[in-house]
């Protein structure tokens, strides 16, 4: 988070070696809250399940402080929209607590014309077909997806390929596990922060361009107006 990060995963699978049990996914989910909160940034504390019930995995996140709840494996959008009444009736506890979401994660082998929102979800993320394996896979096929903002981009990234998957895909976010670690489970600090930098370098060229692309064409006759007044309508 220090590095920028805008969200933090906490793995409930046990067969997985990013595993975190009640007491160090307590910890991790306080020590991410206050650090957004020191940077002032909306906090994104991801419980990453597989498999899991939804209604169970919705409550295990808000039992150690999550806001959000990533399900990979084999969910279907009345799963969703369970975990969502549970985030829904549940009791507030506060503004750095919120907004709760539920984030979506399939990949192409599944599903492989995905559109977003087929499921409900807050946030679509397609991954690899295997989650958390490192594998990266073609993107190319995502021109058969059907895609909307918010979505995130998974499976196989690393500090050395996220920025021309960023460039190839256009994602609106990416996501990470294995590329960041220095061995399978454990994270790499220096890592994290090549991956952020590049993600966020690449991310700001596409928006860059973007903006250029969708710039008025200059009028000689317009009247002229100072350059704070020409960026704020940008
Ligand atoms: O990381 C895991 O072990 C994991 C376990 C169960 C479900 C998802 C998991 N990880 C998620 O998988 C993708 C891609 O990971 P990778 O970068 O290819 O290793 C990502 O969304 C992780 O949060």
């Amino acid at each position: 988070m220090r590095s920028g990060a805008d969200a933090v995963g906490i793995v409930h699978y046990e067969p997985s070696p990013r595993h975190a049990d009640h007491e160090q996914s307590l910890r991790v989910a306080d020590a991410a809250r206050e650090t957004f909160a020191e940077h002032q940034r909306p906090a994104h504390i991801v419980l990453v399940v597989f498999d899991t019930p939804a209604v169970a995995a919705a409550w295990d996140a808000i039992e150690i402080g999550a806001n959000v709840l990533q399900l990979h494996g084999n969910y279907s959008s009345e799963d969703v929209a369970a975990a969502r009444d549970v985030f829904d009736k549940a009791p507030e506890l506060g503004a750095e607590y919120a907004p709760r979401q539920v984030w979506w994660a399939t990949s192409l082998k599944h599903h492989p014309e995905v559109t977003s929102g087929d499921s409900g979800e807050d946030v679509l993320l397609i991954d690899t077909a295997v989650p958390g394996s490192g594998s990266t896979w073609d993107l190319a096929a995502l021109e058969n997806a059907r895609l909307v903002e918010p979505w995130l981009l998974a499976g196989g990234l690393n500090a050395q390929n996220v920025a021309q998957a960023i460039t190839d895909a256009q994602p609106w976010g990416v996501d990470v596990s294995s590329g960041v670690e220095s061995e399978r489970g454990i994270k790499s600090m220096n890592k994290i922060a090549e991956f952020i930098h590049n993600a966020k370098t690449a991310h700001a060229r596409l928006n860059a361009g973007f903006h250029a692309a969708h710039a008025p064409e200059h009028d000689a006759d317009a009247p002229e107006h100072d350059d704070d007044d020409a960026e704020g309508r940008s």
